[in-house]
This record gives C-alpha cells, sequence and structure tokens, in this order.
C-alpha cells in the first residue's frame, strides 16, 4: 500500500545542511499497524511530513496505492489527502465551531460528497465507534474520551488507505493513551485500518504489530511483534531503544 524508497531529505542551504532522512525505505502493507520510533531528532517527524504530503522529498520515491506523491499537482494532492490520509495528531484538531458530525463529514463535504451519503458514512463510523449519541454536540462539549473518537471517526470516514498518527498520546495521561491506543487497536484488527504512527513512546509502539526504529535519519532496526504479548514486545522495544544509546528521557 505504501512504499518508502530510498528517499533523502535535506534542510539548509550549501554550507549549512542537515541530512534528516538518509536513505529510508521500507513498505507498509495493507492491514498493518507500524510504529516508527526514534530520539528526538531522528527524522520522524520529517518522515511523516514527507508521507503526508505536507513537505517534498530531496530524493527517493513514495508510492501511495502505487501513485507517486511527487507526481501531484496542488488540487491533486489536496484531493488525495482527503480521499487517501486520515490523520490523528496530538490535540486532535477538530473545529469548534462545528458540530462532532459535521467534523467526521469535513472531509467528504469539501469533497462535494451528496449530504445524505456523508450523513451514512458519518453515521456509520460512528456507530463502530461508539460516538452516535454525541453527533449533534460541539467539540467544547465532549469529552477528551470522546474527542479521541471523533478524530479516529473522521480519519476513517472517507475510506482513507492510511492512517497517519503524529505522537497521538503525546499529550494525554496514561489512562486516556490507553484508550486511544485501543480504539487503534480495534480500528486495525476489527475495521482493517492500516495505520502508520510516529511516537517516542515505548509503551505506544507496543500496540503495533512492528517497529521501525530511527537513528540519525536511517532506519537502525526493526521488530516484529508476531504472536508474542504486548508486554514481551514492550520490553524488546526498550532493550532496542537502549541498543540505540541517546538520553533515556528522549525516548521513554
Ligand atoms: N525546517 C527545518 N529546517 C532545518 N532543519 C530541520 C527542519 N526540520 C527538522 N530539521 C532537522 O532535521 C532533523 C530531524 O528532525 P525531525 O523533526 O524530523 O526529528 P524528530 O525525530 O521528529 O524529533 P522530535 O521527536 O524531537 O520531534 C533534526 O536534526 C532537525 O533539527
Amino acid at each position: 500500500m505504501l512504499q518508502v524508497q530510498n528517499i533523502e531529505k535535506y534542510y539548509g542551504s550549501k554550507n549549512n545542511v542537515t541530512k534528516a532522512l538518509d536513505r529510508v525505505n521500507f513498505d507498509v502493507e495493507a492491514g498493518e499497524f507500524l510504529a516508527i520510533m526514534g530520539a528526538s531528532g531522528s527524522g520522524k517527524t520529517t518522515l511523516l511530513n514527507c508521507i503526508s504530503t505536507i513537505d517534498t522529498v530531496s530524493a527517493g520515491k513514495i508510492l501511495l496505492d502505487g501513485v507517486s506523491i511527487a507526481d501531484l499537482g496542488e488540487e491533486e494532492l489536496a484531493k488525495f489527502r482527503r480521499e487517501r490520509l486520515g490523520f490523528v495528531f496530538q490535540d486532535f484538531n477538530l473545529l469548534d465551531t462545528l458540530t462532532v458530525e459535521e467534523n467526521i463529514g469535513l472531509a467528504l463535504s469539501l469533497n462535494h460528497m451528496d449530504p445524505k451519503t456523508v450523513q451514512d458514512r458519518v453515521r456509520s463510523a460512528a456507530g463502530k465507534l461508539g460516538i452516535a449519541d454525541i453527533l449533534p454536540k460541539f467539540p467544547y462539549q465532549i469529552s477528551g474520551g470522546q474527542k479521541q473518537r471523533t478524530a479516529c471517526a473522521r480519519a476513517m470516514v472517507a475510506g482513507q488507505s492510511l492512517l497517519l498518527a503524529d505522537e497521538p498520546t503525546g499529550a494525554l495521561d496514561s489512562k486516556a493513551s490507553k484508550n486511544l491506543l485501543e480504539i487503534m487497536t480495534a480500528m486495525n484488527r476489527d475495521m482493517g485500518a492500516t495505520i502508520l504512527m510516529v511516537t517516542h513512546d515505548a509503551y505506544s509502539a507496543s500496540y503495533a504489530k512492528r517497529v521501525l526504529f530511527l537513528k540519525d535519519g536511517r532506519v537502525f532496526n526493526e521488530l516484529l511483534r508476531g504472536e508474542r504479548g504486548r508486554s514481551v514486545f514492550y520490553h524488546e522495544i526498550l532493550d532496542v531503544l537502549a541498543a540505540l544509546g541517546g538520553d533515556v528521557s528522549d525516548v521513554i
């Protein structure tokens, strides 16, 4: 579904170049739940920005469903983002002036889908995530957990191919983090969502089926969970992080 082929990203100009990504290669299959980990400055956000088409690569290629992102024009890109990518970010980015229903259906409405179909799709996604009863409310009238579910419903309502999560638990306490990670696990397991999550948190990463570790812009290691339980996987992740070196406070 997603192919990241030998991408490089440089910032700055001639005398002051930062190599943020250095020949990064990996594929994401449909139905995967992949976490990308690394210490601060390892290139995680840069990688996510390149995949989400917010930034462009300096070299290499990114293909989503066989389409090379770099070949799309501005308008095509905006449409591509709305139709193929779902986003769950740290603060969930819900619009305060729209109801939960309007927030979830926003991308569909922007794509001029007919209102009845939008309504059906939104209700179906909300039903799956257990928030059907709060659709008329505004974000300031709902709980943190309901905001999480609203953001997740928005990320899948258009049948998006890939759900991108950027430090989704970064601003949450441990109970809310666990909740969100369980929702994401259910979306992956029961609803077939393909998820790519960037995190510096080993606990969050342990919910994924596979973890890629970035160091200085390169893929340093990869762990597959296989049939192992989450807590075993969590300890394996910690071991790789220890081998990666760096300040532990950066990565846990
Ligand atoms: N706009 C920019 N201009 C110049 N250098 C940048 C820019 N954005 C990122 N960098 C550099 O690229 C490298 C990778 O940064 P990136 O933000 O991708 O790391 P990260 O792993 O997401 O870190 P964090 O966990 O702290 O968010 C760093 O050395 C950073 O200083």
